[in-house]
Order: C-alpha cells, then sequence, then structure tokens
C-alpha cells in the first residue's frame, strides 16, 4: 500500500511539474476549452471518447516532448546536430499528434453544425 502511494505521489509531483511548463500548460487550457465547448453543444458518448482521446494524446505527446528536450539539454547545453534532431523529432511526434485531433475536433464539429 505504501509503495502504492508513493507511485501516485510521484506522478502527481511530475503532473505539477508539467503544468509549470506553458507549452503544457497551454495545451490543457486548450483542452479545458474544448470540454467546456462540448458540455455546451451536448457531445454524444462516442465523440465524448474521441475528444477525451484526442485531449489525452496531446497533452501526453506534449509532456513526453519536453521531458526529451530537458533531457536533451541536460545531457549538454552544447548545439549539435545530433540534439536537434532529436529535439526537431519530438517536435514532429506532437505535431502529428495535433494534427490528428484538430481533424477529429473539425468533423465533430462540422456535424454539430451541420
Ligand atoms: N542543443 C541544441 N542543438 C541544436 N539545435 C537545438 C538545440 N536545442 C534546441 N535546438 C533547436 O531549437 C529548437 C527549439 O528548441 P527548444 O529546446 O528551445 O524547444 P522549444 O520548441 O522552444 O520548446 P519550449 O517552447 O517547449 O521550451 C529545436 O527544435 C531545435 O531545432
Amino acid at each position: 500500500m505504501k509503495w502504492f502511494k508513493g507511485r501516485f505521489k510521484y506522478a502527481f509531483s511530475g503532473l505539477r511539474y508539467a503544468i509549470c511548463d506553458k507549452s503544457i500548460a497551454l495545451q490543457m487550457l486548450f483542452g479545458l476549452l474544448v470540454i467546456l465547448f462540448g458540455l455546451l453543444l451536448g457531445f454524444t458518448v462516442q465523440e465524448w471518447f474521441w475528444i477525451l482521446l484526442c485531449i489525452v494524446l496531446v497533452v501526453v505527446g506534449e509532456i513526453i516532448n519536453s521531458c526529451i528536450e530537458q533531457l536533451v539539454d541536460y545531457i549538454s547545453l552544447e548545439h549539435t546536430k545530433q540534439a536537434k534532431q532529436i529535439k526537431d523529432m519530438a517536435a514532429g511526434a506532437v505535431f502529428l499528434l495535433s494534427l490528428f485531433s484538430a481533424f477529429i475536433g473539425f468533423v465533430i464539429l462540422i456535424q454539430k453544425i451541420i
């Protein structure tokens, strides 16, 4: 039980660090706005599933991206081609998740408006 509580403590501590990162906080804020929008428009269970999946994917992607950036900087602040590739690839992954989420959001919104 102590071990179990410890895991949660570290996880919440990690989420507190994440909220302090402006890119992650922005994605979380955007996710909250989408949730508010969903409450106003009255999403179906299926629509909520897709919307919440997209929000979680983008926020988790942004957290992993931030961890990779910090890890690279922790190893060395020196500007290298390798460090650039690692950071750019991580940013590319978040971009793909954001594109996917924007597409899902667009499809759901269009359905609601028409
Ligand atoms: N050590 C480095 N060597 C080479 N290029 C780097 C290095 N650090 C950053 N860059 C380049 O600058 C870009 C931005 O890196 P940075 O770490 O500032 O992330 P960021 O996108 O500004 O993140 P955030 O806004 O979340 O802090 C990287 O994608 C990369 O192209």
